[in-house]
């Protein structure tokens, strides 16, 4: 049978065609709170951030190892979530101050704190060494002096990982995939310098020369919404072989080998989600074959997975505004149907050409479905929400759409383009629906003008 539409494990529908998610009807939250407004379905979220870390803990298990996941914040962070993924027995990456302070005020130990970033700056570096950061992910050379300094001024040995590139490609758009060698992240592998050695290799060397720094270990991401295992197992492989020859070169065999995020999601009815059980077991193994084939222990692993523990619980909630049906060069129509929010709420579509799949969620409707474009308020032409959706033909003013799959990179991606404010975001389980991200508003905006 094919895949139902990607929603919230909590969406019914009721009678009246009306949806409810976490037990909340979404006209009565559309009522209270107003739209645009993301919704997370907090027990599918956290749900979601356990089997992730199950899966990859019984994988590693099988192998003679253990296994940390990380929930990338860039994904969608708020102090509730932290704690939430934190109860749930992950640990939270982060790549920037907002995200750092961020897992901090919610009171998440500095030990169970990731920090990357390709161009991090004085204050992440002091704070994050200040608050006893668990591992600072070295993006390039330069980064191995600098936060040598800031560990010797506090008069600590920081714990440090080296971020390298395998040149394996994967994921979806070109701006989400991160491993190919022409881009700005990590240190390659492969490139050799005048003395055959590697960027990567360099770099390794470099940690280890440092007193202040201890190099835990060594982290590849691939890239993101990634249906197959191939890319990883590959990379999986080249870390290992990495680790391995560093330890030939200079005795120190690390300890730790971090494979990235990445894991997709399905965003469309009929698409199926990576049995993420299966992906763990797949990833591990490799690790653990190239284990066998360079002789070395298999090491302790970790994962940063943002996307499949935020996107599916996600959904955005607008209200229909403007209806316009557009005669087009070849004789059809297309009907626009235009919400209240649009690419400062939603800019995956625009960025990466992104499908999503919307729905009538305030009745029901028996109305034969016409090809739609649901199109934002932003004054762009590119202001698309979904691109292509079949909506119902009597859809009009005042319906609530509800765009699904948005959990992920829809709010932490906002902007206030045009000075619309962001939206909030509400979490709903067993009924109740708790503000967790309050909604922003022009006042919010013009606090910022200074006239
Ligand atoms: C270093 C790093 N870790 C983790 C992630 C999370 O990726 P995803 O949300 O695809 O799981 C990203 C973003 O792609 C990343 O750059
Ligand atoms: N922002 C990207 C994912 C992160 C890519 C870079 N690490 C997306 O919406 O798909």
């Amino acid at each position: 049978m094919p895949a139902a539409a990607p929603w919230p494990s909590s969406t019914r529908r009721t009678a009246t065609g009306e949806m409810s998610i976490g037990g909340v009807a979404v006209t009565d939250l559309a009522a209270t709170v107003g739209t645009p407004v993301y919704l997370v379905d907090e027990d599918d979220m956290r749900a979601r951030a356990r089997r992730m870390r199950e899966a990859f803990t019984d994988a590693a298990g099988r192998v003679g190892t253990d296994a940390e996941v990380y929930y990338a914040g860039k994904a969608f962070l708020s102090r509730a979530v932290a704690r939430w993924m934190v109860a749930e027995g992950l640990r939270i990456d982060t790549a920037s101050l907002g995200e750092l302070t961020t897992a901090l005020e919610a009171g998440v130990e500095g030990a169970l704190i990731g920090l990357h970033g390709n161009n991090k700056s004085d204050a992440e570096l002091d704070l994050a060494i200040e608050r006893g950061v668990g591992r600072i992910v070295v993006d390039s050379l330069p980064e191995v002096d600098r936060v040598a300094r800031v560990a010797a001024v506090a008069g600590v040995v920081a714990p440090v990982m080296l971020r390298v590139t395998t040149g394996v490609h994967a994921g979806g758009h070109e701006f989400i995939s991160t491993a190919h060698e022409d881009q700005k992240f990590g240190l390659s592998i492969h490139a050799e310098d005048e003395r055959g050695q590697s960027p990567a290799m360099r770099a390794l060397h470099a940690i280890l020369s440092r007193p202040e720094l201890d190099l835990i270990g060594i982290h590849s991401h691939i890239g993101s919404q990634i249906l197959d295992a191939t890319g990883f197992t590959a990379a999986a492989a080249a870390l290992v072989e990495l680790r391995a020859a560093l330890e030939r070169e200079t005795g120190h065999l690390v300890g730790e080998l971090d494979l990235g995020g990445g894991i997709g999601v399905a965003y469309l009815p009929g698409e199926d989600e990576p049995d993420v059980a299966a992906f763990a077991r797949s990833i591990v193994d490799a690790v653990a074959q190239a284990c066998r084939d360079t002789d070395t222990p298999v090491p302790h692993l970790s994962f940063e997975p943002g996307r499949s523990i935020a996107a599916p619980a996600g959904i955005t909630l607008y209200t229909v505004g403007t209806i316009k049906d557009v005669r087009l060069e070849d004789g059809g129509h297309r009907r626009y149907v235009a919400v209240d929010g649009g690419m400062g709420d939603h800019i995956r579509t625009a960025l990466y050409g992104a499908e999503y799949h919307a729905e009538l969620v305030s009745r029901a409707s028996a109305a034969a479905p016409v090809l739609c474009r649901v199109v934002g308020k932003h004054c762009e032409s590119g202001d698309i929400v979904v691109r292509d959706v079949m909506l119902p033909g009597d859809i009009a003013a005042g319906d609530l759409l509800a765009v699904a799959a948005t959990g992920a990179y829809g709010r932490s991606m906002a902007s206030t383009y045009n000075l619309v404010p962001r939206p909030g975001v509400v979490a709903v389980r067993e009924g109740t629906a708790t503000t967790i991200v309050r909604r922003e508003s022009v006042a919010d905006l013009l606090a910022l003008d200074l006239g």
